[in-house]
Formats: C-alpha cells, structure tokens, sequence
C-alpha cells in the first residue's frame, strides 16, 4: 500500500529536527485511488460537530448546510471550534457496520505489525504500538481551528494526515497550518495529493477554512500514531 519508491531516513531527520514535515506520493498510486474511490462514494459520512452538538443522520446536501455552518461560526468566535464530514473508521470496524468497507482493510493495515514499524523507523519513536484513524471530508466553508490535539485519555506521539484531494491549490483553503510562540504561522502544508503530513503532538495547528471555490472536497485519513 505504502510506495516502494520511499525513502525513510530524510523525513525521519526532518522529523526530528523540527517535529513534522510531509512526504509526497506516500501511497501506492493505486492504492490512493482505489481509496479516493471509497471515500467519494462509499462512505456513509456523518457530520463532526463538537460533542455537545451531536447530529444524527447524514450531513445536509451541500447548499442545504448554511443554517449549520452560520452557526458554527457564531461559535467559532467564542472558542475552538469545526465543521467537517466523518466516518470514525476505529468504531464502525469495532461494531461491524459497513462489511467489505475498503476503510476497514485500511485500518487493519495500518495497525500490521509491517506498519507499526514503519512508524518506529521514521518517527524514531519504538514506543508507538497503534495507529487511530478517522477518514475526513471538508466541502467548502467547512475548517478545524486551532488546536494542539493532545488528550487526556491518549499517549499521542504523531499525528498523520493522508490527503486525498485531487489536484489541491494552495488557494482552495483547507491548509494545514501550525502557529508558533508569537501566534504567527510558521508552516503551511498544503494538503495535496496522496501526501502524508506527520507532526508530533502537542503542537498548535488549524485547517483553514475550504474556500467556496475549491474543486474538489478536501478528501483525508488522519489519526494518531499512539504509545
Ligand atoms: O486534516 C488535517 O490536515 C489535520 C486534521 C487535524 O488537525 C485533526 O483532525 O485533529
Ligand atoms: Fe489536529
């Protein structure tokens, strides 16, 4: 699944040196495909609000969510705040929803024993022995703002992000960017195609806002890599 043509040690010093970086043509091109594939019309998406405002049902038709999104930004103005489309990929395999579900040979695959080691060798982190995942769809105005993903429950080392949006512009918003000490930003990844961004956590980042003229659904397997 992972691209032959990988080189581990440049990311692994890059990581080290300053606690993320992103990996380009991570997948085999196949295998991102055939993932695309699943998320775009398989995947039976739900909306990620904060917990408090859990939603039942499927996430309303595109120009049918403004009500849902004006409110989130009414919020977003008093805290942290998010609006995106997911399918929490760790419960669904655990209570057997959606058998033969292409996500659910991903999930086994990212936690095989082959991959746990990938992990080991370029975080430099042994100590990692499971891998989280939550697949994500971010369709225009939606966003995560800032955070430093650590959890009280979770020994997170890393935080992955494979993206699979085609062809992404850097002005199609949907950027993965991390704030320093004097709240400015100090790096943006763009999320693009069949890249694996990787961050050690805690660490402030957002995903800004898709912009209403991106073409295409900012498309994403993302999770943690856990001690
Ligand atoms: O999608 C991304 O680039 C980052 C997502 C993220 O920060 C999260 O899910 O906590
Ligand atoms: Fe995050």
């Amino acid at each position: 699944m992972i691209s032959n043509e990988l080189e581990i040690e440049p990311w692994r010093t890059r990581l080290l040196r300053d606690g993320r970086a992103q990996v380009r043509d991570f997948l085999q091109a196949s295998a991102a495909e055939r993932i695309r594939e699943c998320l775009e019309h398989e995947v039976p998406w739900e909306v990620s609000q904060r917990a408090d405002l859990a939603m039942e049902g499927p996430p309303p038709a595109p120009r049918e969510d403004g009500e849902l999104l004006r409110a989130a930004y009414a919020r977003a103005r008093d805290g942290f705040e998010f609006v995106f489309d997911r399918y929490r990929m760790v419960e669904a395999l655990r209570d057997g929803r959606d058998p033969g579900l292409l996500l659910h040979v991903v999930l086994d695959f990212l936690n095989s024993p082959q991959f746990i080691e990938f992990t080991h060798e370029l975080t430099g982190d042994s100590r990692i022995r499971m891998v989280s995942a939550m697949a994500a769809r971010y369709r225009p105005g939606h966003f995560l703002n800032m955070h430093n993903d650590s959890a009280r429950d979770e020994d997170r080392a890393f935080a992955y992000v494979i993206n699979l949006g085609r062809g992404w512009q850097a002005d199609w918003g949907g950027q993965l960017q991390f704030f320093g000490e004097g709240g400015d930003i100090v790096e943006t990844f763009v999320p693009h195609w069949n890249s694996l961004s990787l961050f050690r956590v805690p660490q402030m980042h957002q995903v800004t806002l898709v912009s209403p003229w991106a073409r295409d659904d900012r498309y994403s397997i993302a999770g943690w890599f856990r001690r």
